[in-house]
């Protein structure tokens, strides 16, 4: 019981705030409640073709020729009725599933990606695993069902109210007669069917309970068996060069082994699940019958009740069994909420790493000249200490070249520095309203066309054509200056050198105040990097240049140098001696 209300609470926490949002929530409520009022409706049809049971049989039995006809036309009325609300249900259905997703998407998106929190997760670890199936497949799934098991549990509370109220007053017109004495009591066939529905009910749950976590893992097995092959065919050259395939075959099957060996343990289940449901509906076929026949048989009662009883009963029944015929989407929407609410939690975690007490805190200063580091000690998620940067100023223009061991710590230095590493302790603060921009020595180029890859993070026009072609020559690249609007895998087509050479064009473009080059041209030949680097001084005067580099023809093309060395069980940042390019 505390389950389902733990899960009618989480539940509540995912649906209620699209109802209540400021863009959709009029749409929303409208298409809900139509949605809900055409539901009713159908039960109404349904209880209106009960009554025509009774009529339309009766007239039958009597061979009544005018009645049979006009009831006929009368089925002919609702069934139309029935058809036309039938379609507009599921088209206005639709319609609110895709709205409805539409926002969740939005939300969910902006939740994972504003501040840098996608990040944060994963540094965090294994707390959210696949966020792009919680993202694309969970909010599908945690619409789709808990609209069909909303509309279906409504859908069985009014039939159920409706039917009991016609079953409870054919019992008194029915009386249960065995052997000539009269055993019946008031609303007996109420009663029967409510028995044999909790029989079901209870079984079904007692049966298919571990189908929940089942269905919960195969999920999760299943997008780590897709992410893996993703891994794959994105180092498809790394693994091709080292001959890997057979390793990565046989990874790739150990993968599958845990989704199939998942599906063996639900298969097994369902088996059982289904013995028992299939049973029971084909049980609850006669069922009614059984029940009634008595009543039938000891004559006072017509074919007409004897119809319309069995189908209230089956009605009555139906509605109650609700909880067992819809037990596997029930289990799947389970799992479904249970990974969204992970997910929800993983993304409140980043967020509040982002606000601990004890964390890096970088800062806007509107008084500030430099980006300077104060008594910062750069820390690894689990907390061993790393870098500390006692006093670090980076006045605007400099150009300062960072070294130091292998592992010490240069990248994640600059990462604390960027404002996306939390872990550690210590200020970083920036002069407010300068730009600070980072090029790694492997950079991001989205799939898309090559303008949008240079421009990236602006948008792919936020640049004139002519500037974007001048400063593609610039950098080596004129070659591609007529491919500026080809859609490709940029990342995967150029080579690292050449994607180098781009993300020196992103920079030149975007004229950062701040730009951290970490091992950016590192695979450029010696004579070009020097050369970038010339270009990068005549192009972006005004901007400080720190860069990470092992090098030593570095060492000219910076002001300062600047070394992490082993101190304790750290490495601290310190200015070298003998300056570079002197
Ligand atoms: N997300 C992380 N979780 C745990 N450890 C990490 C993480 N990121 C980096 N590290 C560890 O921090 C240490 C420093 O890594 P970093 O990449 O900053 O070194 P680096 O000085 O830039 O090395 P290199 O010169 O080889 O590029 C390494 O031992 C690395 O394994």
């Amino acid at each position: 019981m505390t389950r389902l209300i733990t899960a009618l609470t989480v539940m509540w926490r995912l649906a209620a705030p699209y109802f209540r949002s400021a863009e959709d929530r009029r749409a929303g409520r409208l298409l809900l409640a139509a949605v809900i009022a055409i539901e009713l409706a159908i039960v109404g049809i349904t209880v209106l073709v009960n009554q025509w049971n009774a009529r339309f049989y009766n007239a039958l039995q009597e061979r009544a020729w005018d009645t049979f006809v006009s009831e006929l036309l009368y089925f002919c009325v609702l069934a139309a009725a029935f058809i036309v609300l039938a379609v507009y249900q599921l088209y206005l259905n639709q319609w609110l599933q895709i709205r409805w997703r539409r926002w969740m998407t939005a939300q969910y998106l902006g939740h994972w990606l504003d501040d840098g929190n996608h990040y944060r997760m994963q540094l965090l670890g294994d707390a959210a695993d696949n966020p792009d199936q919680r993202i694309a497949d969970d909010i599908n799934l945690f619409i789709d069902r808990g609209l069909a098991i909303g509309l279906g549990l409504l859908s069985s509370v009014v039939t159920l109210a409706s039917f009991v109220t016609i079953l409870w007053s054919l019992s008194a017109q029915a009386p249960l007669v065995i052997g000539g004495t009269t055993w019946s009591f008031p609303g007996y066939l109420v009663w029967a069917a409510l028995i044999y529905a909790v029989v079901g009910t209870v079984f079904t749950h007692l049966i298919g309970r571990p189908l929940i976590g089942l269905n919960f893992q195969q999920q999760r097995y299943e997008a780590d068996f897709r992410f893996h092959l993703v891994r794959v065919r994105e180092n498809g050259e790394q693994i091709a060069l080292l001959g890997g395939e057979t390793a990565e075959r046989a990874r790739l099957l150990d993968r599958f082994g845990a989704v199939m060996a998942n599906w063996y343990a639900i298969m097994t289940r369902q088996k059982k699940l289904t013995f028992f449901t299939a049973g029971f509906n084909q049980v609850s076929t006669v069922f009614p019958f059984v029940v009634v026949s008595p009543a039938y048989f000891a004559g006072g009662f017509s074919l007409g009740g004897l119809m319309q009883t069995s189908e209230a009963f089956s009605s009555v029944q139906r509605a109650l069994s609700f909880f067992v015929t819809s037990y596997r989407q029930l289990a799947e929407w389970q799992a479904v909420i249970d990974r969204l609410a992970g997910f929800d939690a993983a993304l409140t975690a980043g967020r509040a790493l982002a606000t601990v007490p004890e964390r890096i805190v970088v800062s806007a200063e509107p008084d500030a000249e430099a980006v300077a580091a104060e008594a910062l000690e750069v820390r690894l998620p689990a907390g061993t200490p790393l870098v500390a940067a006692d006093a670090l100023v980076l006045p605007a223009g400099v150009r300062v070249l960072v070294g130091g061991p292998s592992g010490s710590g240069k990248s994640t230095l600059f990462r604390a520095l960027a404002g996306v590493w939390p872990f550690g302790r210590g200020r970083v603060s920036v002069p407010a309203g300068r730009s600070v921009m980072v090029l790694p020595q492997r950079p991001y180029l989205p799939v898309g066309t090559l303008a949008a890859a240079i421009a990236y993070p602006a948008l792919p026009d936020a640049f004139p054509r002519d500037r974007v072609t001048e400063v593609l020559g610039t950098v080596g690249l004129g070659g591609l200056a007529d491919r500026l609007d080809e859609e490709a895998h940029w990342g995967r087509m150029l080579s690292l050198g050449e994607q180098q050479r781009l993300a020196i064009a992103r920079a030149i473009l975007h004229a950062p105040d701040y730009l951290f080059l970490d091992e950016a041209t590192a695979s450029l030949d010696e004579p070009s990097e020097t050369a970038l680097y010339g270009l990068l001084r005549r192009r972006l005067p005004e901007t400080a240049l720190i860069s990470i580099g092992h090098r030593s023809t570095l060492m000219p093309l910076h002001d300062r140098h600047v070394v992490l060395e082993r101190d304790g069980n750290l490495h601290r940042l310190r200015e070298a001696t003998g300056a570079p390019g002197a």
